[in-house]
């Protein structure tokens, strides 16, 4: 890639040039703050200048086993560096989580398909830390804090990833020896998928059925050590490896496990929830679905990584598209840059107005989770099943959209997007692999769904409803009469309550109905597809109130030209959303073509004003080149010669005739067959 910023292509200084807002003041938006900025910009530089990291390396043509041991070492010399900072900064608890939330990103740019350590610093010290008594956080969290010891979160097994109530691994406890015994007893219980399991952590927080006076008492977490502390020999009774290679994080060293007779001390069951004495008798936590307490955090976590990948992709796609040249609008006239292709700009555009408005959302749920949480712990639970349906639901809505965004992206970049070099390829693939783990997508609708139906039938019998779902109030109060659309943000967003309200209406409806004949759950099962339906509208529903609403916000603390920039966003957000719902939308809206039509001429004026702005908000987003890590998205624009020069570094280029011209080729061609 081009190293020198100061040349950058005419066409998309001429861009630049034009911004007719602070492109600093939306990146201050966007990182919470011009202090926040100057720390990112910062420990990003902390990390990425450093020379042992050794980031010329093009890890992508390295084979599977060389590629996990170069991110291992990465990732070591990041982490030395990272206590080096800590220290330097201060050394407190808040240091640590600055740096931390900052090298989420720089690590993407470190290890591009993903990192060996990341459930220890994610799921293994968040598990630990929140759900554990005052003891068990004596011991390990600075054990965890120090590295001293490493571990992930190993739930998911080879049956069963979804219905966790049926995972098979077995803990046995024997008050005699205040013993538990982990077993593994079928193929189907042995641990699959956790990250960085294979061979690099040496504990784990595993999930098992909790065995204790001849009685069974659900899945419980336990912190096991899997493998020597000198040697890093898996220990007697523990049979673990790497799953193998997959569809992307290639380095994440995802693994399996199983046991036989291993056994793990009393004090390693987490005892924040559930409790057992030690002489074996089982106490209940206040909600079963506390220990379920990890996941969620990380779903609230996902809708910003989300918005980050759409915020990457859409960087790319768009600077691109004002340098690439291509096919002439007037059959006279030069070529244009890609993106007065008016098909190009409904390619981009709205995805960018989705960056901004998931990062509202992610602001606003991270509100809400730490808000919930406080209140859990004075013991308060009521406000949790409202949490779960919400994190569920934008977490499956956030990552569905984020993947096909950035496949859009991708195709928008024509056959240069098809390239590693071009940097979508990553983007893509981790966004894919969001849609499955920590909860399969349908799977995270379905939930929301509950929720949703619960609601409705809160609603019909005149019960209270959380904020979120008040709008199926208006629908029951229509009593079937359609909502009238009025072309307005707030027009919208009722014509998109109804569209979810009036689903939700069917699946209900398709339950009852279904009851007849059926049980709750066989029904419930055959209205499934309306289920995910409903739930997917209620996702966009959300997210437009709050975008909505924290725009509204934003618009009233920025300068008038950043909100007018954050004004069309939103309705960029919202006439992409209702016309690409429209069928939902005119099952329960009274909208007439002209009401359509003239929603799709606003679009048609929303592009406009935003083709000017563009660049400046995907500049606003902030990746720096190492970051961006593409030949067609670095900020100079210099995209032919970061193509040819990318090229130059393919393996296959570094002598000019390869062996098997002479191994294969030629007795081939001379073979006269
Ligand atoms: C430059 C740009 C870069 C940007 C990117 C940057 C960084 C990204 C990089 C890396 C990514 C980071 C992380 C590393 C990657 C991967 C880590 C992956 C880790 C995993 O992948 S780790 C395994 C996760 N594995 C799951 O995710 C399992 C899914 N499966 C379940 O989650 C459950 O199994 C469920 C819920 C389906 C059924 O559970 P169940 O069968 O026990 O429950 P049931 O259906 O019976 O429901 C009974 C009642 O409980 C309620 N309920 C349930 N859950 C609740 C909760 N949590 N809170 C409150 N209430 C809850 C229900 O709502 C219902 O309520 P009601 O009855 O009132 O309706
Ligand atoms: C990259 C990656 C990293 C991961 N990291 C970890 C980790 O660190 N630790 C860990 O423990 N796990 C991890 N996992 C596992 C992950 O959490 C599970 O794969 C995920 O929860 C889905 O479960 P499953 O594989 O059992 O899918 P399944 O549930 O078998 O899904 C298969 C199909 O069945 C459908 N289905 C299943 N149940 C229902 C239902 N109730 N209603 C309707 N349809 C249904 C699904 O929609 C899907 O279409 C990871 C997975 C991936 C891909």
């Amino acid at each position: 890639m081009s190293k020198n910023l100061s040349i950058v292509n005419k066409d998309l200084k001429e861009e630049r040039d034009k911004i007719n807002f602070n492109v600093e003041e939306f990146t201050n938006w966007f990182y919470g703050g011009a202090e926040k900025v100057k720390e990112k910009k910062y420990i990003e530089n902390y990390f990425l200048s450093d020379k042992d990291l050794n980031l010329e390396l093009d890890t992508s043509y390295l084979s599977y086993k060389d590629k996990y041991e170069e991110a291992v070492r990465r990732s070591i010399v990041v982490y030395k560096k990272l206590y080096k900072l800590h220290n330097e900064m201060g050394g407190t608890h808040e240091d640590f989580v600055k740096i931390m939330e900052n090298l989420r990103f720089t690590m993407g740019a470190i290890n591009p398909e993903g990192n060996p350590f990341v459930l220890h610093f994610s799921m293994f010290a968040l598990t630990i830390m929140n759900m554990t008594n005052d003891e068990q956080k004596a011991e390990w969290l600075p054990r965890i804090f120090n590295c001293n010891i490493l571990g992930t979160y190993a739930q998911t097994e080879l049956g069963h990833g979804t219905y966790i109530q049926r995972l098979e691994t077995t803990a046995t406890y024997d008050p005699k020896t205040k013993e538990f015994t982990l077993n593994s007893p079928t193929l189907t219980s042995y641990k699959w998928w956790p990250g960085n399991l294979g061979h690099t952590v040496d504990h784990a927080i595993v999930m098992a059925q909790l065995y204790s006076q001849g009685k069974c008492h659900g899945i419980q977490p336990f912190i096991v050590q899997l493998r020597d502390s000198e040697t890093h020999k898996p220990l007697p009774g523990i049979d673990i490896g790497d799953i193998g290679n997959k569809v992307g994080f290639q380095t994440v060293n995802n693994g399996f496990l199983g046991f036989k007779n291993v056994k793990v001390p009393y004090k390693n069951m987490l005892m924040k929830n559930s409790k057992l004495l030690e002489d074996g008798t089982f106490i209940k936590p206040k909600n079963a679905k506390l220990n379920y307490g990890t996941m969620v955090i990380i779903r609230v976590h996902m809708i910003i990584d989300a918005a980050c990948r759409i915020a990457k992709a859409t960087t790319i796609a768009l600077r691109y598209s004002l340098v690439r040249r291509q096919s002439p609008i007037n059959p006279n006239e030069i070529e244009p840059k890609i993106i007065e292709h008016i098909t190009q700009q409904n390619k981009i555009f709205p995805g960018i107005a989705k960056a901004v408005v998931f990062k509202c959302m992610a602001d606003y749920l991270t509100k809400l989770h730490l808000s919930i949480t406080q209140e859990g712990n004075t013991g308060n639970l009521a406000r949790m099943p409202e949490l779960h349906a919400l994190s569920c639901c934008l977490k499956a809505v956030c990552t569905n959209e984020d993947a096909k965004t950035v496949e859009v992206c991708r195709l928008s970049c024509g056959g240069h997007g098809f390239l590693r070099s071009a940097g979508l390829d990553d983007v893509y693939r981790n966004s894919t692999a969001a849609q499955t783990y920590e909860g399969e997508n349908t799977v995270m609708l379905l939930q929301a769904a509950r929720f949703l139906i619960k609601s409705f039938n809160e609603a019909r019998n005149g019960g209270s409803l959380t904020e979120g779902v008040k709008y199926l109030f208006d629908f029951i109060g229509r009593n079937g009469k359609r909502e009238i659309f009025d072309n307005s943000i707030n027009g919208i967003l009722r014509a998109i309550q109804a569209a979810a309200a009036g689903r939700t209406y069917i699946a209900w409806k398709h339950i009852e109905d279904d009851k007849r004949h059926n049980s709750i759950e066989v029904a419930t099962n055959l209205a499934g597809v309306h289920l995910t339906k409903a739930a997917e509208l209620h996702g966009y529903v959300c997210l437009l109130q709050v975008g909505i609403e924290e725009i509204e916000k934003i618009i009233r603390n920025v300068s008038p030209a950043l909100g007018l920039v954050f004004k069309n966003i939103l309705e960029l957000f919202a006439v992409d959303l209702i016309l690409n719902k429209i069928g939902d939308v005119i099952q329960h809206v009274d909208i007439s073509n002209e009401d359509i039509e003239k929603l799709e001429k606003q679009m048609e004026t929303l592009f406009k004003f935003f083709r000017t702005s563009a660049i400046g908000v995907v500049d606003g987003f902030d990746f720096s080149d190492p970051i961006i890590d593409s030949t067609l998205g670095s900020y100079d624009g210099n995209v032919y010669e970061n193509l040819i020069n990318a090229a130059r570094k393919s393996p296959l280029n570094q002598e000019d005739v390869n062996r098997t011209f002479h191994l294969y080729i030629k007795p081939f061609m001379k073979s006269n067959l």
